[in-house]
Order: structure tokens, then sequence, then C-alpha cells
């Protein structure tokens, strides 16, 4: 049998390298420290596996020149720099080491925090450097009895608030997908309220890079903070806007920033560096011997099984073979995983269970139908962590039932599916259909009766069914710049109706506010896809 090349593209500790060198059936080619431009153009052809860090971005261009590749493994958590609809297009398969360095990057949180209340590097720097011993120059703050924030409270953030516990915080965690046990068992406060997170000392976040918790922390939100606050991010950059933590840096609203991931990297004339109020860090979370060494031989043994493919260790897609599939089904998946991403984006709140039920043809793929709703339903929280292969693992996990069912086709339709999410605050109901074989429709919220085309940003408004409410919404609409692309209403048989607004551009907590304060509104909510 001819040998399985294994590229290696970033640094990845010895340990990792040894496997792959001493395995018969594998060629190794450590590129770790060729120029990218030489690595996408001359290396990336000749693999059959690579292994990347978040120094290599899996992009259009990587992709172009991976003619042979059938597997990357992410040797790390984040793959917010890996192109996985395009890996899976060309059916590679994406795999990442998830766990291995959590302890490291929590380490390195706590690290950051006591630096910035210690002010440590410019104490040290000022004796080391300068020579000089000002002790009145160094007063720190305690973490003792201070308030502490943590927004994302998964592997690493739970257990940087375990951590905090021990020095003494009063630990508040902001995780709208988790169940507030998993903060409330550790004793650590736990709220849905944001505003909450705002008020703390100081405050840290641990989420996936997302659309959502892009510029989670911007001017607005950083207005309504304490003067002197300090920020830490050891997640991803771009979390915390950078334009808004400099200039709340530069006027001293934030005291302090502890910054380990910058929006674009390597980060070596950011503005950032000119501050004398950051503590920072080139990206070093997962950086410890323990981790790089348990990731290293986790990527190569993962790496291995797929050159010979034998398995696929937390494989975050599945490259949907579409000619395997009659022509008719895809787009039902497509349309049920939308429906999954919008019933979470509506509840957003703790998911309790996903039932997913098919009339008509469609239902013998039901299975495939639960795994890609579930998929979407989780895609809000966890973004590239949930995906077709361990989407049931993930929700069971997550303690979340999984149930599905056909029903007799009665509904006048060809194929109908209906998803209903169950949350800890409440429950709703999507149905949807697909007209022509393309042209998908959700016809069922609840009980209304629609048709709308789930694409884009969409406005959820019930109220009770009086006159006048239209015109009023469109009038906020109107003063608030957005324009309205499609407006559907159903009604109901309790006097209630369900306006669908379909609006090109963003939907600010203003507009909803201004929307809730309607008298006819009993709720509103907004969802993209
Ligand atoms: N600096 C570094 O070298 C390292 C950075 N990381 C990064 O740290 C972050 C966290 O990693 P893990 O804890 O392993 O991930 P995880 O998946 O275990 O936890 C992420 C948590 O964020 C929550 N979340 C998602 N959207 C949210 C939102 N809008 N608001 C509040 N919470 C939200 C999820 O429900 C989940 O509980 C990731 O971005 C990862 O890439 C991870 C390791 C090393
Ligand atoms: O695992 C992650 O998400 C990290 O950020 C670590 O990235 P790295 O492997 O150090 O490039």
């Amino acid at each position: 049998m001819s040998k399985k090349t294994i590229v290696v593209c970033d640094h990845i500790h010895q340990s990792g390298l040894d496997i792959l060198a001493n395995d018969s059936e594998i060629e190794l080619i450590n590129a770790a420290d060729e120029p990218k431009d030489k690595l996408i153009a001359e290396i990336i052809p000749l693999a059959d596996v690579a292994i990347t860090r978040s120094s290599t971005d899996v992009d259009a261009a990587f992709l172009e020149s991976a003619k042979k590749i059938t597997a990357i493994v992410r040797a790390g958590v984040g793959v917010d720099n890996v192109d996985i609809p395009g890996s899976s297009k060309q059916g590679i398969v994406v795999m990442n080491v998830p766990t291995a360095n959590t302890i490291a990057a929590v380490e390195l949180t706590l690290a950051h925090m006591l630096s910035c209340v210690r002010q440590f590097p410019y104490a040290h720097n000022n004796l080391k450097l300068d020579r000089v011993w000002r002790r009145q120059d160094w007063y720190g703050t305690e973490l003792k009895d201070k308030k502490l924030g943590i927004i994302g409270f998964g592997n690493i953030g739970s257990r940087v608030g375990k951590r905090a516990k021990a020095f003494e915080m009063d630990v508040l965690a902001y995780d709208p997908y988790i169940d507030p046990s998993k903060a409330t068992d550790l004793d650590i406060g736990y709220t849905k309220n944001f505003e909450d997170i705002l008020a703390c000392d100081i405050i840290t976040i641990h989420t996936p890079k997302t659309e959502e918790t892009i510029g989670m922390i911007s001017k607005d939100e950083i207005a309504k903070m304490k003067d002197g606050v300090i920020l830490i991010n050891c997640a991803r950059g771009g979390l915390y806007n950078e334009e808004a933590l400099l200039e709340g840096l530069k006027s001293g609203k934030i005291a302090m920033a502890g910054i380990d991931v910058f929006n674009k990297e390597p980060a070596t004339d950011h503005p950032l560096l000119d501050l004398d109020n950051v503590t920072v860090t080139p990206h070093l979370g997962a950086n410890t011997k323990e981790s790089q060494r348990n990731i290293a031989i986790q990527a190569a043994e993962n790496a291995i099984a797929a050159a010979k493919g034998i398995a696929y260790p937390n494989a975050l897609n599945l490259p949907i073979k579409e000619n395997e599939l009659p022509d008719f089904v895809r787009p039902y998946l497509e349309l049920i995983q939308k429906m999954g991403h919008l019933s979470s984006q509506v509840t957003k709140s703790a998911v309790k269970s996903i039932k997913v039920t098919a009339k008509g043809p469609v239902s013998d793929y039901l299975a495939s139908m639960q795994t890609f709703a579930t998929v979407g339903v989780l895609t809000e929280s966890l973004a590239d962590q949930v995906n077709y292969v361990n989407a049931e693992f993930v929700a069971k996990e997550r303690g979340i039932e999984l149930a599905n069912e056909v029903l007799p086709n009665t509904s006048g339709f060809t194929n109908k599916v209906k998803i209903k999410l169950t949350t800890a605050d409440s429950t709703i109901m999507i149905a949807g259909t697909v007209f022509d074989d393309t042209v998908q429709r959700i016809i069922e919220i609840d009980d209304y009766i629609l048709d709308v085309e789930p694409k884009g940003t969409m406005i959820f408004f019930r109220n009770t069914d009086t006159p006048g409410v239209i015109g009023d919404v469109g009038r906020i609409l109107a003063e608030n710049g957005l324009n309205i692309s499609d407006f559907r209403l159903g009604r109901d048989k309790k006097q209630q109706a369900l306006a669908v607004v379909r609006v090109d551009g963003q939907v600010s907590k203003d507009v909803l506010d201004a929307l809730s304060a309607l008298e006819a509104c009993i709720s509103v909510s907004h969802a993209t896809l």
C-alpha cells in the first residue's frame, strides 16, 4: 500500500511528530517553518491529511490547493479560521481536539486577571529594565470580593468560574444556552440579563466566535460598565470590538485589559500595544507543555486514523454526498435546519427537547431530518462545534431529549415537516414545506397559518388583533431606518395575530423596545438566517 502523506502546517509538540514519523504507513512533512505561500502552493497539494493550528487559515486558497486532502485536524478548539462548508463541499472531514487545552486557557485567563489587578508586567519592567525601585507607584487591587462576570460558561468559562471562587470572588455567569444549574451547582450566580454582566468589576469572555458573539462588547456596552472595569479576552479577537476597547482604555473608562487574542494575528503593530494599561500575550492560551503534548498526541493519532480511513474522531462536519440523496430531500433538510436555527433564536433559552415530525415521502428520511434540525437548534449556541456527525451526541450530553415521528399525511401538501422546540422558558412549533422541489416555505408558527420564506432578518411580532397595529409597526421600522422586504400576517382563533416582517439590516434593541411598548404587543422577537 502506498504511504499516506500527513502535512503538519503549524508547530505541534514533538510527541505528536514522533508518532507520525514512527508510523511506517505515513509520510510526514513538517512544514511548520515554511512560509505560508510556499505551504499553500507547493506542500498542501501533496497532503492526504493536514494538521493545523490558528496560524494556518483553511480558506479558499488552501482548499484550492488541497487536491488530495480527505481530512484536516485542527490541533485545538476554535475552528473559526477553517472554512467548514467549503471543506464539506470538497469532501474533506474537519476534526478538532476540543478539550485538551482547556486548562491552559483557563490558567492564562487567571494570569491575565492577576496581572491586570497588580499591573504586574509594568512593575516587573520598571524594576528589571529601568532598575527603578518605587513601591509607592504600584498599588493594585484585590480579586477578593470583586464581582466577576463570565460570558460563555462552557469548558473554559466554567473552570475560570470555579477557580475565581477560590479567590473569594463573587462570580456571575451569562450563557443563555446552558441549564442554570451548571453555574448554580458550583455556587456561582447565573443571569440571563446581559446588563448584570456589564455591572461587574471584571468581565471575561469564553464564547466561540460566531455572528452573534462578534462585537458582543462594543461602545454601548462599555458605556454602561463601571468606571475602572477590567476586561479579559482569552477566547477570540473581535468578541470585544477592538476600536471600542481601545477608546475605553484610552479614556480610562476601562482601567485595564488582559488580551491574548486579536482580530488579525499576528498582531505586532496593533494600536492596543501602544497603551500602558493592557497586558498582552501572543495567543498563548493553549501554550502549556501539558496541553500541547496532549493535543499533539491526539491530533497525530486522529490524523493517522483519518489517513488510513479507520476513524474520524471529533469530526465537525459530514461531507454530504449530495448525489446519494434523492433531489427532493435536500431542500427539506436545509429547511428543517433553518427552522431549528430560527426556533432557537426566537426562544433563546436552555433547550430541553427537539421533536421532529414528517408527513409524506420525505418521512423516509426522518433520522436525517432529526440530525439537521438538531444542528440548526444548537448552532446558535455552539457554532461550528456542532455538526451532522456529532449532533445527537452533543444534544444528549447536554441533556436534550430528541424525538421524531412519522404522521399520516392529511395536510394537503405533498410533504410537510415540523419542529417542536421546548426550552426552559417556552415552546415553539414551526412547520414548513417545499414547493416545486426548490421553494422553501414556513407554513405554520404555533397556531398561525403563514407563508414565509425563511431568509435574512425576520421580526416576529405577536399582537392582539386590533386595527392600526400594522401601521404602527411599519412606522417604528421606518423611523429606525429599517426597510421592509416582506410582511406576512397570520391570525389564530384567539383574536391574536402574528406578523413576520423581513427587513434589510440589523434589528437593534431600541427597535425591539419600541415594538414591545406598543399597546397591542404580546411578544416580539427576531432571528437571522
Ligand atoms: N486563547 C487560546 O489559545 C484559546 C482559546 N480558546 C477559545 O475559547 C473559547 C471557549 O472555548 P471552550 O470553553 O472550549 O468552548 P465551549 O464550547 O466549551 O464553551 C463555549 C460556551 O459559550 C456559550 N455561548 C455561545 N454563544 C453565546 C452567547 N452569545 N452568549 C453567551 N454564551 C454563549 C456556549 O453555550 C458554550 O457554553 C472558544 O472561542 C475557543 O476557540 C480555546 C482554547 C485556547
Ligand atoms: O484551541 C483554540 O481555540 C486556540 O485558540 C488555540 O490556538 P492555537 O492552537 O494555539 O493556535
